[in-house]
């Protein structure tokens, strides 16, 4: 199976080419490709393939092997290889995702995709449709109980679920001890993302990830969309705002008269590879 390695921001997926390549369990082979030890080393596994619906389709598994409904840093590594492989010279493209069809605007330099711009779509903000355990739309500065203590969430999908913590000195924010508390906490059917944020300014955010099936990684596109969301819920800051993550910034924009949300990040190719079907026993 031949792969290419990239990330946006430090979150990192093996990409695999559908028009080239099948792959018959992409559970299994993301589980054993995200092994940073026994595999190639990655936060999970997307493949680029045909679609009816749009000029590509995107589908994207968690390193544990779940499949999640969107990527926001996987859709800008998308359109930089679509483009960069020469499967389309638009600069412009749509892309179907588990969340619905997204349209991306690239930015190129040299023939390469530098940096894309996406239309997220609209911030889903009721309860059932996140899914979230509360008795109130939107869930925002919402209480909830973990590991014994009592924190305040805002809740927010973007085609996947996430809780949106506000916390004080996030460098030194204990995320492995409470990130997997939230993540299975019972309020959430079907697991969440949880972002711990703290605040800069009105246009700027910090924000660590722990994500849904992947552990901390170093940045989450749909994260970053729903934490500046959860921010203007909250009254913390303006519309636009630059988030920084472990891995790099991002910029993410609220366009209230289309209650659509923009994100503007980088996206990078880091290698090439082939990997026996016999190593990941997924023949
Ligand atoms: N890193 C991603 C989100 C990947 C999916 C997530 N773990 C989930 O299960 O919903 C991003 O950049 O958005």
């Amino acid at each position: 199976m031949k792969f290419t390695k990239m990330h946006g921001c430090g979150n990192d997926y093996v990409y695999v080419n559908l028009f080239e390549e099948t792959v018959k369990d992409p559970a299994a082979v993301s589980k054993f490709v995200s092994d940073r030890h026994f595999g190639i080393g990655s936060d999970g596994l997307i493949t680029i393939g045909p679609s009816e619906l749009a000029d590509f389709r995107m589908r994207i598994y968690n390193a544990d092997g779940s499949e999640a409904e969107m990527c926001g840093n996987g859709i800008r590594c998308v359109a930089k290889y679509v483009y960069d492989h020469k499967l389309t010279d638009k600069t412009e493209i749509t892309v179907e995702t588990g969340a619905g069809v997204k349209t991306l605007e690239l930015t190129v330099t040299d023939d390469k995709v530098e940096s894309v711009r996406v239309d997220m779509g609209e911030p889903i903000l009721e309860p059932e449709k996140i899914p979230v355990i509360a008795d109130k739309t939107p869930v925002v500065d919402e209480p909830i109980i973990v590991g014994g203590k009592e924190w305040r969430m805002t809740c927010v999908s973007m085609g996947n679920p996430h809780a949106v913590v506000f916390v004080k000195n996030l460098a030194d924010f204990e995320i492995e001890k409470t990130g997997p508390l939230f993540e299975k906490h019972e309020r959430f059917p079907k697991r969440t993302n949880t972002e711990f944020c703290e605040l800069i300014s009105r246009n700027e955010v910090s924000m660590r990830v722990w994500e849904r099936g992947s552990d901390e990684t170093w940045a989450c596109g749909t994260g970053t969309c729903a934490t500046v969301m959860a921010c203007i819920l909250n009254g913390y800051t303006e519309d636009k705002v630059l988030v920084h993550l472990k891995g790099g910034d991002l910029v993410i924009e609220y366009d209230r008269a289309a209650n659509h949300i923009f994100m503007t990040g980088p996206a990078t190719e880091v290698f090439h590879g082939e990997i026996e079907n016999s190593t990941m026993k997924c023949e």
